[in-house]
């Protein structure tokens, strides 16, 4: 398939990601098939004919590869409509529920899906150092904390990012992130357990998204950072995964496979 005939739909049109998504896929190249929205009418600013569905059933029936920045009520039915039509997706909506994810991993069976937290370049590759860290610091002398800083309206804590980086950690160290993360520590907390992989999340202004992962043990400290300047950053990202998922057969892929990195 050409690019110029790739027809992307966008779940989420009319959202931030979702208004800058319209531009990158018309950048690229690609068809812009479509689009969902719960008041389909009360989308502004489309070009002319592009239509606006309530539904996923409708914009998969249209698309090659539907992007997906919405909210994690969604993810459910828009696994199931796009399974039905055999629609590849590229989803980056967080604070999935682990039915929710559930939901994904069973459309994989019959689709091929792109899910990542975040779709920054940058972001993968701090989540691929994130683990060789892991890996490389004992788990008793270094402390991992991870901090995130988004806008006000964002609506999930900690961030997707913030707990894939984190299981990026707890991959490394041979362990499950679930048995090991604290988050949202107050009051008489006790000191803080070994091997523990802390979370802080602060809500402020619109800040696009801030990531630091902490190191640290008695005698040093590594950080590693990302700050995103610029929505856009996810957007161009996301559309550089449906080019890459287009026409794959079904699985569950990630921006790393996207971006050609290596196993570990
Ligand atoms: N993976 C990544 O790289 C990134 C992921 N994200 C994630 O993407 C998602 C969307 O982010 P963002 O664009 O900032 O959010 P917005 O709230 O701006 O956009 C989401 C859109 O989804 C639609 N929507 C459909 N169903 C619902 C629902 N039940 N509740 C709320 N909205 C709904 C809304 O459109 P309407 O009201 O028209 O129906 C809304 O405009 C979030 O989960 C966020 O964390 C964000 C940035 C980067
Ligand atoms: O909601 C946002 O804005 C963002 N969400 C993603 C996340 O939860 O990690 C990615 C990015 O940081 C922006």
């Amino acid at each position: 398939m050409t690019e110029k005939s790739l027809r992307i739909g966008i779940a989420g049109i009319s959202g931030r990601v979702g208004q800058l998504l319209v531009e990158e896929v018309q950048a690229a190249g690609a068809i812009l098939a479509g689009g969902t929205a719960r008041k389909p009418g009360g989308v502004v600013g489309l070009p002319e004919n592009v239509p606006v569905f309530s539904d996923m059933a409708s914009l998969a029936a249209i698309s090659d590869v539907v992007i997906d920045f919405t909210h994690a009520e969604t993810v459910v039915p828009h696994a199931q409509s796009l399974a039905q039509h055999g629609t590849a997706w590229v989803l980056g909506t967080t604070g999935l529920s682990a039915e929710q994810s559930a939901a994904v991993y069973k459309a994989a069976q019959t689709i091929a899906i792109v899910h990542a937290a975040n779709f920054s370049p940058g972001v993968t590759l701090v989540q691929r150092l994130a683990q060789m860290m892991g890996r490389a610091l004992p788990a008793e002398s270094y402390d991992v904390e991870v901090l995130e800083m988004h806008h006000r309206q964002k609506v999930d804590a900690p961030s997707g990012t913030a707990l894939a980086i984190g299981e990026a950690v707890a991959q490394g160290r041979g362990v499950a992130l679930v048995d090991v993360k604290e988050s949202g520590r107050d009051g008489h907390t006790g000191p803080r357990k070994t091997g523990a992989i802390g979370f802080a999340a602060l809500r402020g202004g619109q800040i696009v998204g801030e990531h630091d992962v902490l190191f640290t043990s008695a005698d040093e400290q590594i950080t590693l950072s990302h700050r995103a300047f610029d929505r856009r950053i996810f957007a161009t990202g996301a559309v550089r995964a449906a080019f890459w998922v287009e026409g794959h057969a079904p699985g569950y892929f990630g921006m790393e496979d996207v971006l050609g990195l290596p196993p570990l």
